[in-house]
């Protein structure tokens, strides 16, 4: 049974998972407390009952999980300031990219049962696609984040060496994705749309084709037949804008924000 949450870091992603797990409701109905040093930049979280604060051993004492939510470079000095409050059974969670398990252990004394856990923004919705893995964490603790996630999104477990990869696709993800919507909102507009129309066609049109594959279990081609009819309009455009690099713009960026993690962590 989880009472007490800290999330020590409240920027960008420290706050939207507070708020998503405030409002995702169950399995959790104790105490969020989210912490930073310019706590004013967070006050408006308590209108959504999560509290805020800057002593970030305050917000440990007592704490069945703890998020660090903080940038990679300062996971260690945050594991020193917290390790007095920490309390032995409290499942500790770090959301920093590119920093492993072993070395968050080692950061911590030796510390087990440890998550490295990367969802993207979209928790603040409820519609996270959150990967996890586990370090020397038994199947209950295991079990424990799941139930703790699931609400606020898709969870997946995977083998930690994947978690690059997870950021990069999920967590990055969410920026590329959204970068599509944006240049297809632009190429509505050179068609005849107002920006705000143009947007919201392009972006229910994207939610639409996601919901075709995850509820459909479809693959992506198969229902892109549907569409191509032959000397038609969409395969025109579609080859046009493969001519151009489409597919292989986003690969290429997909591994070059990989090899800026794998870089990153061989330097940590
Ligand atoms: N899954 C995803 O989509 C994403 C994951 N990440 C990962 O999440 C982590 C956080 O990233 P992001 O939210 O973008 O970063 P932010 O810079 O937005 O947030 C980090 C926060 O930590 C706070 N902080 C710094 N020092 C302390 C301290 N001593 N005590 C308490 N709080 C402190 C800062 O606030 P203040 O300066 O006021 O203390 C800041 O708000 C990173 O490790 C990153 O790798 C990042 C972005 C996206
Ligand atoms: O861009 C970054 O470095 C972080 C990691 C995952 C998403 N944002």
């Amino acid at each position: 049974m989880i009472n007490k949450i800290a999330i020590i870091g409240g920027g960008n992603l420290g706050a939207a998972i507070a708020k998503g797990l405030v409002k995702s409701g169950k399995p959790f109905k104790g105490e969020v407390i989210v912490t930073r040093r310019r706590v004013h930049l967070i006050k408006s979280l308590e209108q959504e009952g999560i509290s805020v604060g800057q002593d970030n051993l305050k917000a440990v004492e007592n704490a069945d999980v703890v998020i660090l939510a903080v940038k990679p470079y300062q996971l260690e000095d945050i594991i020193s300031e917290i390790q007095p409050a920490l309390s032995d059974e409290a499942l500790l969670i770090s959301l920093a990219a590119g920093v492993d398990s072993q070395r968050i252990s080692e950061m911590a004394s030796g510390r087990k049962s440890i998550f490295r856990v990367m969802p993207n923004t979209a928790i603040s919705i409820g519609e996270s696609m959150t990967c996890v893995s586990s370090y020397e964490a038994t199947e209950e603790q295991d079990a424990v984040i799941r139930e703790l996630f699931e609400p606020t999104g898709t969870v997946q477990f995977i083998p930690e060496e994947l978690m690059a990869s997870a950021t990069v696709l999920a967590a990055c993800g969410i920026a590329f994705a959204l970068r599509f919507i944006r240049a297809a909102t632009q190429g509505g507009v050179e068609i005849g749309f107002g920006s705000d129309l143009a947007l919201k066609i392009a972006s229910q049109t994207v939610k639409g084709a996601a919901e075709l594959i995850i509820r459909g279990e479809a693959h992506p081609e198969a229902e892109i037949d549907k569409v191509t009819t032959p000397r038609g309009i969409t395969i025109s455009g579609l080859n046009e804008m493969e001519h151009q690099g489409f597919s292989s713009a986003l690969i290429k960026g997909l591994i070059t924000s990989f090899e800026k993690i794998e870089n990153g962590s061989k330097k940590r």
